[in-house]
């Protein structure tokens, strides 16, 4: 069976459909990039996988022992989150509350596991910074550090490079390719960025509401879902 399977999704505000009857499979390891244009129900898509919104019609069943809980989320970044008042190191740990269960303090594997993962995002030195206090590509670490906690499965990444200037970029999206390829953490992340999308995505996931295109990049290449897009940069 597929890492995870999504049938017929479909989700509403209120008396808007923002998600049409969606289906696809996430296979373990895949790295998928979801495109489309504004407001085509991208970030909803994400948030329906992760349970967050609920679905007016269709299921999504994980596969492969992995739990929903147990799924990394980068969401996209407000304001509000980065003024937010805590260490480096409080916020990669919060990531760990996912495998905490009942218990109700964390315990030394969460710690290890914590201080590790900032090492791996090259932000151990932070670790006693307050998190306000940092650049927005920093803080990008702290957050892909804190999804990398809840999970060595399976990333969701919302739009993780807004903001950042094309340096923190580059290394944000290098990190992130390390991540799938030498960790073998499954990557779905919306993108903006179309050029990225397709010279590192393997598969393209295109959504207008409805579902466009989702398949391997090169087919998404030589399709019309591409040309739609792009106005033929694709081709
Ligand atoms: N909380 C909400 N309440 C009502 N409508 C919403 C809400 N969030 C999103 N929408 C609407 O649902 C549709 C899909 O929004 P969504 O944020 O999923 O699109 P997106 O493709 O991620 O957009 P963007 O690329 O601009 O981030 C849009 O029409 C949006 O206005």
């Amino acid at each position: 069976m597929a890492l995870m399977s999504c049938r017929n999704l479909t989700i509403f505000y209120e008396n808007t459909c923002a998600v049409k009857d969606v289906s696809f499979d996430i296979e373990a390891g895949d790295y998928i990039c979801i495109v489309g244009e504004n407001g085509s129900g991208k970030s909803t898509l994400v948030k329906g996988l992760l349970g967050l919104i609920p679905l007016r019609a269709g299921v999504v069943r994980c596969g492969e022992g992995l739990s929903p809980t147990a799924i990394g989320y980068l969401p996209q970044q407000t304001v509000v989150q980065k003024d937010f008042p805590a260490s480096v190191y409080e916020i990669a740990l919060s990531g760990c509350l996912g495998r905490r269960g009942l218990r109700p303090f964390y315990g030394a594997e969460d710690r290890k596991k914590t201080l590790e993962n900032l090492k791996r995002m090259g932000i151990y030195d932070l670790r006693g910074k307050s998190y306000r206090d940092l650049s927005g590509g920093q803080q990008q670490r702290v957050l892909l550090a804190r999804a990398l906690c809840a999970t060595d499965r399976m990333l969701l990444l919302d739009e993780p490079v807004t903001g950042l200037d094309p340096i923190a970029t580059t290394e944000l999206y290098d990190l992130i390719g390390r991540i799938n390829r030498e960790q073998g953490v499954t990557v779905v992340m919306v993108s903006h960025d179309f050029r990225y999308a397709i010279e590192h995505g393997g598969k393209i996931l295109h959504m207008d509401r409805e579902l466009l295109f989702y398949g391997p990049t090169k087919a998404y290449l030589k399709s019309d879902a591409c040309r739609r897009l792009t106005g033929g940069m694709g081709k």
